[in-house]
């Protein structure tokens, strides 16, 4: 996790109007440190109505490959739609979303089924198939392929159990015989199935008790490393938020106000992250993070 540094510095949108001068709101936007290379996802004056109500007006996001992005924002922003519109499930009214480049809203449903193949998607409640077992589930998109001999997929399948804790003794059992974490488990390992670069998670930590979510956030925080994955990441739960994200995406007032790493994103004097990050939902999560960063730092 970035610590505290300088002060951020403004920066205008990419492809904006110099003509123009940069929206009040839009104080914030800036890449990752290092040099990462062209963006992995790349959302380009992203309008969303719906009737007469629009959701997003005029939104740009940049995710970079090996980051984890988290999108926050109050209920009905439209971080849901904005994933949705990423993962292809929803088109936009007008803009882009491209993925690994190419272009998601206008891609017909053989190409995003090609495109889905390099991305792995978490849904919020885990979403397995009930009448599947955890083996079954898992193996899933690899069967879907169509391409794979069944020793193949069971050797990747029992693979991807080990990554995510579970047992060789769980791959019998049905979704209803699973605790909440080994439901949020067999879902990530059917996430990962497909080896994906690219891997979406809708509230992760939902549902889950604080020491479940914490073991949880650890697991991502590994498969991040081992397996060099980009995340984006919509969630509430701050405690995850600070632990895992590399950059923060803050969407109020129809767009992305500001997106950065945390220690950034706090210093945004913004109505709705002063109530977000500042409260004392926030001041906890913070002291959680810090207490973890002193921890560690006396082990190591
Ligand atoms: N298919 C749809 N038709 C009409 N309105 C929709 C549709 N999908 C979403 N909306 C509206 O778009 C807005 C954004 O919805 P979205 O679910 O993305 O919000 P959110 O930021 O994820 O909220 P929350 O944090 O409460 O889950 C909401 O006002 C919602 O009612």
């Amino acid at each position: 996790m970035d610590q505290p540094n300088a002060a951020p510095q403004p920066e205008r949108q990419p492809d904006a109007d110099p003509a123009k001068p940069a929206r009040a709101p839009q104080r914030l936007n800036r890449k990752p440190e290092e040099d990462v290379g062209p963006p992995v996802v790349e959302i380009r004056n992203l309008w969303t109505r719906f009737g007469k109500t629009v959701v997003h007006q005029d939104l740009n996001l940049d995710i970079y490959g090996g980051e984890i992005l988290s999108i926050v924002g109050g209920s009905g922003t439209g971080k849901t739609v904005l994933l949705r519109q990423m993962l292809g499930l929803e088109r936009p009214s007008s803009g882009s979303v491209k993925v690994f480049g190419e272009d998601v809203s206008g891609a017909s449903p053989e190409q995003l089924q090609r495109m889905r193949n390099h991305w792995g998607m978490l849904f919020q409640e885990g979403a397995l198939y009930s009448a599947l077992t955890v083996f079954d589930n898992i193996a899933l998109p690899l069967r879907e392929l169509k391409a794979l001999p069944e020793p193949v997929i069971r050797d990747a399948v029992l693979l991807k159990m080990d990554m995510v804790g579970l047992a060789i003794g769980d791959a019998k059992k049905m979704p209803s015989d699973l605790s909440g974490g080994m439901v949020k488990r067999a879902a990530l390992a059917r996430a990962l199935a497909l080896e994906p670069q690219l891997l979406f998670l809708d509230e992760p930590t939902a549902g889950l008790d604080p020491d479940l979510s914490d073991t949880f956030v650890e697991l991502i925080q590994t498969l991040h490393s081992e397996l060099h994955l980009t995340v984006v990441m919509v969630t509430h739960d701050l405690d995850s938020l600070f632990a895992l994200s590399s950059r923060i995406a803050v969407l109020a007032e129809k767009h992305v106000i500001a997106v950065g790493p945390s220690c950034d994103v706090l210093r945004v004097k913004h109505p709705f992250i002063k109530q977000f990050f500042l409260g004392p939902r926030g001041q906890r999560a913070l002291e959680v993070l810090e207490e973890r960063y002193a921890r560690k730092e006396s082990e190591d």
